[in-house]
């Protein structure tokens, strides 16, 4: 099997602050690898250890088959990457903005690269249209259509679809599966479930450790979890009495519906066993969601900072 990053015991600390703990990863090639983790967690310092832009203070491995320390340089050249704030000149055109990218590539046949990366996006009727005057999702589009202009085996994204609304975000996902159909590989960092769910593996960080990895279902299994659900008209009421209980460490509202969350599921049920028998609840099995998951995967480790 082919990894298009492959790497291994990664750190990265700024100021004596280690932000990347030991961090190992592998992403099959022409798969979505989505990267997610709370704010701070190490996501855009791991992306730039990746494509060469950061060097670990200690750790080796590969991306896209090239050491990252050694050949930092040649793994520039065939990533795209998309900065979590990344700019366009908002008084060019569509068109220009790519010419100029182009450009800046030095790529030989510029004029057949920006009419592809156009053709390729949909961008093509509104070539003439000023950066300026996009929409949020339009403006995202244009950025993709950016990194792809030099043909690149491997996108980075950092927080693509941030504050976009959700048609545009289906869009742009649409979009990411074909490029992956077609052999790109893509690591993109989001704080969106939805999204997490449509990527083929997905990696979980927390204060810069690496807690979970791998497909959706697997990393649910993986964390031993066990949700129970319960309807009733009072859910606020019910919280509080359920909050604290033995084996009982999540519980969660979603309208009527409370998810209640542990891994001990047998000392849950104990504490659940009162309750049962109360004709306002309705329970039924649940499954645990992503985010339950890595709330739980957040609990159980602590801030080596505090
Ligand atoms: N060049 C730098 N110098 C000093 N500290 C930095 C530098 N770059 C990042 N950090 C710190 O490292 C930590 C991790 O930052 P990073 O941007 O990698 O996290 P992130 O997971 O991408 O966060 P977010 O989801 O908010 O984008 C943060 O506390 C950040 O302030």
């Amino acid at each position: 099997m082919e990894y298009a990053i492959d790497v291994h015991g990664l750190n990265k600390s700024f100021g004596g602050r280690p932000v990347v703990r030991d961090l190992s990863m592998r992403v099959e090639r022409g798969r979505i690898c989505g990267f997610l983790g709370p704010n701070g967690s190490g996501k855009t310092t791991t992306i730039r250890l990746l494509c060469g832009l950061l060097t670990p203070d200690s750790g080796s491995g590969t991306c896209l088959g090239l050491d990252i320390i050694r050949d930092a340089a040649a793994i520039k050249r065939q990533v795209g990457y998309m900065t979590q704030r990344f700019s366009l000149y908002e008084d060019l055109s569509i068109r220009e903005n790519l010419d100029f990218v182009a450009r800046i590539y030095g790529l030989p046949a510029r004029r057949a690269a920006v009419d592809e990366a156009l053709e390729r996006l949909g961008l093509a009727s509104r070539q003439r249209q000023l950066a300026g005057q996009l929409s949020g999702g339009w403006k995202q589009r244009l950025a993709l259509a950016a990194c792809i202009l030099h043909r690149p085996q491997l996108l980075l994204l950092d927080e693509p679809t941030a504050g976009v609304d959700p048609r545009a975000r289906r869009e742009f996902w649409e979009e990411l599966h074909r490029l992956a159909a077609d052999g790109l590989t893509v690591l993109v960092s989001t704080h969106y479930m939805d999204e997490a769910e449509r990527c083929h593996a997905i990696a979980y960080i927390a204060y810069g450790r690496l807690l979970a990895e791998g497909t959706v279902d697997a990393v649910v299994r993986a964390s031993g979890l066990v949700t129970r659900r319960a309807a009733t008209a009072e859910p606020d009421r019910l919280a509080a009495r359920l909050e604290g209980l033995p084996g009982i460490e999540m519980v969660v509202r979603f309208g009527g519906a409370l998810h209640v969350s542990g891994h001990d599921a047998a000392a849950m049920d104990a504490a659940l066993t009162p309750f049962r028998d109360d004709p306002a609840i309705r329970w039924s099995e649940a499954e645990p969601g992503l985010e339950d998951v890595f709330i739980a995967l957040m609990a159980s480790v602590k801030d080596p900072q505090q």
